[in-house]
């Protein structure tokens, strides 16, 4: 009991904090979901009322024509009315529910930003993230909007028809027959009312067994959803892995995959209408006995005199409203109780901590660009992960200088670019900028300091202009310009709208695509663009053609001037524009110093790297 006294404290809070969350995201939303509770409560009450008051009438001896027409007019005016205003209120709710969706969505990739780089990496985080991002149209917020419609309709229901039930039990038949001493009595009453709320358990539990077993399969079949939506997706739309599908014939493994996961849906889905059917059979007989008791019961009442023979209209009417309503209200209550396991999941989400330690230390550009970095003694595991990616690194390199970061696949370079950009932090050691921990300074203006450009880079179906400066309004001969200085003039002079034309036509017919050497192009443009004190570059030139690769190297000191500048470079060439190379194995800095005195220590990595290439231009 304590227990469910806590339980439900708990919940209480959830549900008030989903109705002010809803309130602040889309104010009128509330206020819409209650009145269309109240009109759809009043509806059915309007037909029965002017009926059983039409009937009366038409008993009567001196029965006046007029007023049963007056009351028949005015019986489909009110419904007429009362519909109208209920399907206004409907619409007007699905287009706040969805505007409330866009906000809501907007809210939760906000707090996205706001997070630590490495929380949204963490396992745990990015599963929150997937499950609400899976139960994003029937749960939560948007659940709780339906829910307060269907309860304020539900408990204005019980209201009227409570009182109605209240007065049909009252109306005591004049007769002194056995049948009249029966309909009085409160052993008669007490039967109705248990037959009504037998039914009304024996429904909502058995609505309560269905709903609970539908989200535990939805629970086990969350991994089976995600599959087959991401396989789904990857044949019907993912037209970029049309090549590889086709070339590799991976269409049959891929409808594998497919079918296994549709397979576990369906087995696991099928429990819900087979349970359904069980219990609907026993729950409709329930329903016609208790329609038929409640007809027998209103019409002995009417029939030795408690009331007039067109209140049964009313009174049938009520009971049958009154089980309806209390099961329904029961059934959202515990819907609501539910949903508020999801609104534990949301909360707990916008509720994650924000970047953790951000100082408060300002970086202006003019101190950054004179900056000496130093590392020292940084080690790095991965969130989640036993193994290091980063060992005991200690580094310095000065302002204005050029650093070439060299390796094998998987020795760490990438790794270290991250953790110099602050998007993780070290697990062992410090980053020094100019004799300060990194973590000191303000975070927006430590990474307004790098402009880099990574392996992995992102273009967005922007225009061309838009995908460099990162904004819609920027200077066009400066972005047009660091379009020139990337290498795409050229080709930039074909686009139809100039900077202005929209790349990939994922939402534009007019959208052109580009070649991954172009896009990188860009994305060196964009880095440009952000004219950072640091320029950091994780393979600049991998899908560069060979001319276009060495026109970028002509121009690099003019590209980056007295900026610092960072290479990842698997093309040991570009180490000769470089004043310091650094070179990573298995996590470790195993060299550091220039190219000439690295190549003469011919044991080492570099020296073999170096001729591992060089081999082939001799
Ligand atoms: N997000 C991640 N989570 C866990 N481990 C990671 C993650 N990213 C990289 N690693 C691991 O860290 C190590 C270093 O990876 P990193 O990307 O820094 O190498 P790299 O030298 O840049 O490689 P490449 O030359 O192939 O780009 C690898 O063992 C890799 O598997």
């Amino acid at each position: 009991m304590k227990n469910l006294f806590a339980d439900l404290k708990k919940e209480g809070r959830l549900i008030w904090r989903g109705i002010k969350t809803i309130h602040s995201l889309q104010p009128y939303m509330l206020l819409v979901s209650f009145s269309a509770g109240i009109f759809a409560s009043i509806n059915p009450f309007i037909g029965m009322y002017f009926s059983s008051l039409i009937i009366t009438e038409l008993m009567l001896p001196a029965r006046d024509i007029k007023h049963i027409l007056y009351l028949a007019i005015l019986t489909v005016v009110l419904t007429f009315l009362c519909r109208l205003i209920l399907n206004f209120l409907y619409q007007m709710l699905d287009t706040l529910q969805y505007v409330l969706g866009h906000k809501k969505e907007l809210d939760l990739s906000n707090k996205g930003y706001e997070l630590d780089y490495a929380d949204m990496d963490d396992v745990k985080i990015r599963q929150m993230r997937e499950k609400l991002e899976r139960d994003r149209y029937y749960k939560g917020i948007i659940a709780l909007v339906y829910q307060i419609r269907w309860i304020t309709s539900s408990i204005l229901s019980i209201i009227f028809s409570v009182a109605l039930v209240a007065e049909m039990l009252k109306a005591r038949s004049p007769k002194s027959s056995q049948l009249s001493q029966f309909v009085n009595s409160p052993v008669a009453a007490i039967l109705l009312c248990l037959l009504i709320g037998g039914t009304i358990y024996y429904s909502t539990r058995n609505a309560s067994i269905i709903n609970k077993k539908y989200f535990e399969i939805t629970d086990k079949l969350a991994p089976h959803y995600n599959s087959e939506h991401f396989f789904s997706f990857l044949l019907a739309t993912e037209y970029n892995a049309g090549k590889d599908i086709r070339l590799y014939n991976q269409k049959a493994l891929i409808e594998k995959e497919l079918g296994f996961h549709l397979d576990k849906i369906f087995n696991m889905r099928k429990i819900l209408p087979e349970l359904d059917t069980k219990f609907s059979c026993t729950e409709s007989a329930l329903k016609v006995l208790v329609t038929l008791v409640t007809y027998l019961f209103v019409g002995l009442k009417a029939l030795t005199g408690a009331f007039g023979v067109g209140n049964i209209v009313l009174y049938t009417g009520a009971v049958t409203q009154l089980g309806q309503n209390l099961s329904d209200f029961l059934y959202f209550l515990t819907e609501m109780r539910r949903n508020s396991e999801y609104l534990t999941w949301y909360f707990e989400f916008l509720d994650l901590p924000n970047r953790k330690e951000s100082g408060n230390l300002p970086l202006e550009a003019k101190t950054a660009k004179d900056a000496i970095i130093e590392f020292k003694n940084v080690s790095f595991k991965y969130p989640g992960s036993e193994h290091y990616s980063l060992k005991n690194i200690s580094i310095r390199f000065n302002a204005n200088e050029r650093i070439a970061v060299v390796g094998k696949n998987g020795s760490g370079k990438t790794t270290f670019i991250k953790l110099l950009c602050r998007l993780y932090d070290p697990t062992e050691g410090e980053i020094l900028l100019n004799g300060i921990n990194i973590k000191d300074y303000k975070y927006e203006d430590y990474l307004a300091a790098f402009s880099v450009v990574f392996q992995d880079f992102k273009l967005f179906s922007f225009t061309l202009g838009e995908n460099v400066a990162i904004a819609s309004d920027y200077e066009e001969g400066k972005v047009t310009e660091c379009i020139n200085q990337a290498g795409l003039k050229e080709r930039m002079a074909q686009f139809p709208d100039g900077l202005h034309t929209q790349l990939y036509n994922e939402f534009s017919e007019d959208g052109i695509e580009i070649s991954g050497g172009e896009a990188q192009k860009i994305a060196i443009a964009r880095a440009l663009y952000k004219d950072a004190p640091f320029i950091i570059l994780d393979e600049p030139t991998a899908a560069l053609d060979p001319i276009a690769e060495a026109d970028i190297y002509a121009r690099l000191n003019d590209m980056i001037q007295d900026k610092t500048a960072i290479y990842i470079s698997h093309r040991l060439s570009s180490c000769c524009f470089c004043n310091q190379i650094a070179v990573f194995d298995q996590g470790e800095l195993i060299q550091y110093g220039k190219h000439k005195d690295l190549l003469e220590d011919t044991a080492d990595l570099y020296y073999e790297l170096w001729n591992a290439q060089a081999q082939y231009y001799t």
